[in-house]
């Protein structure tokens, strides 16, 4: 077994959980588990409550109520008559700061080892433990001697990690760790990041604002909206069966549309569309939501709309349609087909696949059942 493999090392839970700052109440009731040896990826808007909800793991904040337990021991718990709290240092928990925050006057190696024992920090065991925490998060054995400032951000993050594994903690907590770097450097150090958690068999928690970080890296994905998780999920149950609108637009591009359902199918200006079968949408008015790689540009189909701008990113191309009712939608199109579009031509517009529908507020449902009873 690998020295590292903490696969047996328990979740964290977090039940409850409420803070307040003042009048403004970050955290309005958060329940959560990281299941043993998971990356959970919490995606929240700037300001959302991510920092807080990571400090109070740590022990660097107080729950006001709620309870958390690491490996199924409480570290903090407001629920009952006698307050529990576990000091930060005595929770088993390893911290990756946004900007790795390494100490610039230590080597690579003193930095990966700072969290142990002072015994444990020198010799040739220390040596060992070091390089191979190095290999484990995919940097050269080399590295060690060298000062922190002579490394890429993205290598930094990655030491930062080394560091935050040594003392095999029981979780992980990663806040905002890729922030600080250039597109360039971000999706290299993700993989290698991520690579190295799973192997080490660590429970990590993630807190990012990008949807495509949170995505990529997490075996789940829970949103953070007004100080509540509104969902959490697999990536793909989250990108194609997000529970409401807004959250569909806040994880990647949606296309939404008014329309009436009946019989898994709505009608909407695109024409039929089709539902997916765990939808459970009743009959009546719903937003209709798609993805614009969903729609397509086909002569053939009988929906007709114009094209009125083009974004060629190279390999694909966003194409803005207007609908002869006015309404436009969003293509993601093949690169090749978008860059030979102009603006103001006619096109045939299908629908790939199944959308997902959302009920809307019985105010709009009357207007809606009216123009659905009209066409
Ligand atoms: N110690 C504190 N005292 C008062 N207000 C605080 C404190 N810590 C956080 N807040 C406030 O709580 C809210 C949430 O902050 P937090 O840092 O948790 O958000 P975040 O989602 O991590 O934001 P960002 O993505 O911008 O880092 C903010 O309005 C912040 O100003």
């Amino acid at each position: 077994m690998n020295a590292f493999d903490l696969s047996s090392s328990p979740s964290l839970e977090i039940e409850g959980v409420r803070r307040a700052f003042g009048e403004t109440e970050v955290l309005r009731g958060v329940d959560l588990t990281v299941r043993p040896g998971e990356l959970l990826a919490i995606l929240g808007a700037s300001g959302g409550g991510k920092t807080t909800l990571l400090r109070l793991v740590c022990g660097f904040e107080r729950a006001d109520s709620g309870r958390i337990l690491i490996g199924g021991v409480p570290v903090d718990d407001a629920s009952g008559r006698r307050r529990i709290f576990v000091r930060p240092e005595k929770r088993g928990v390893g911290y990756v700061a946004q900007d790795g925050a390494l100490f610039p006057h230590l080597s690579v190696s003193a930095n990966i080892l700072f969290g142990l024992g002072r015994a444990d920090r020198s010799g040739a065991a220390a040596d060992r433990l070091a390089a191979h925490l190095l290999e484990l998060v995919g940097l050269p054995a080399a590295y060690a001697a060298r000062s922190p400032q002579t490394l890429s951000g993205g290598e930094q993050q990655r030491v930062a990690l080394a560091r935050a594994l040594a003392p095999k903690p029981r979780l992980v907590l990663l806040d905002e760790p890729f922030s600080a770097l250039d597109a360039g450097l971000r999706a290299g150090t993700r993989r290698a990041v991520a690579d190295a958690l799973h192997q080490a068999g660590a429970a990590a928690l993630l807190v990012t604002h990008d949807q495509g970080e949170a995505l990529s890296m997490g075996d789940r994905v829970g949103v953070l909206r007004d100080g509540r998780l509104v969902q959490v999920a697999a990536p793909a149950t989250l990108y194609r069966r997000p529970v409401d609108a807004a959250l569909a637009s806040f994880v990647g591009e949606a296309v939404l549309l008014e329309g009436w359902a009946q019989d898994r199918t709505v009608r909407c200006p695109l024409g039929e569309v089709m539902l997916a079968p765990d939808c459970g949408v009743r009959t009546g008015a719903v937003q209709l939501m798609l993805r614009p790689e969903q729609i397509a540009l086909d002569p053939n189909a009988p929906c007709r709309a114009t094209v009125e701008t083009i974004s060629y990113y190279g390999h694909d191309a966003g194409v803005v349609l207007r609908l002869a009712e006015g309404q436009r939608v969003s293509a993601r199109i093949d690169g090749g087909t978008g860059h030979a579009l102009q603006p103001g031509t006619m096109v045939g517009v299908a629908v790939i696949g199944e959308g997902v529908a959302f009920p809307v507020a019985e105010r709009h449902e009357a207007a809606v059942a009216e123009a659905g009873a009209a066409s």
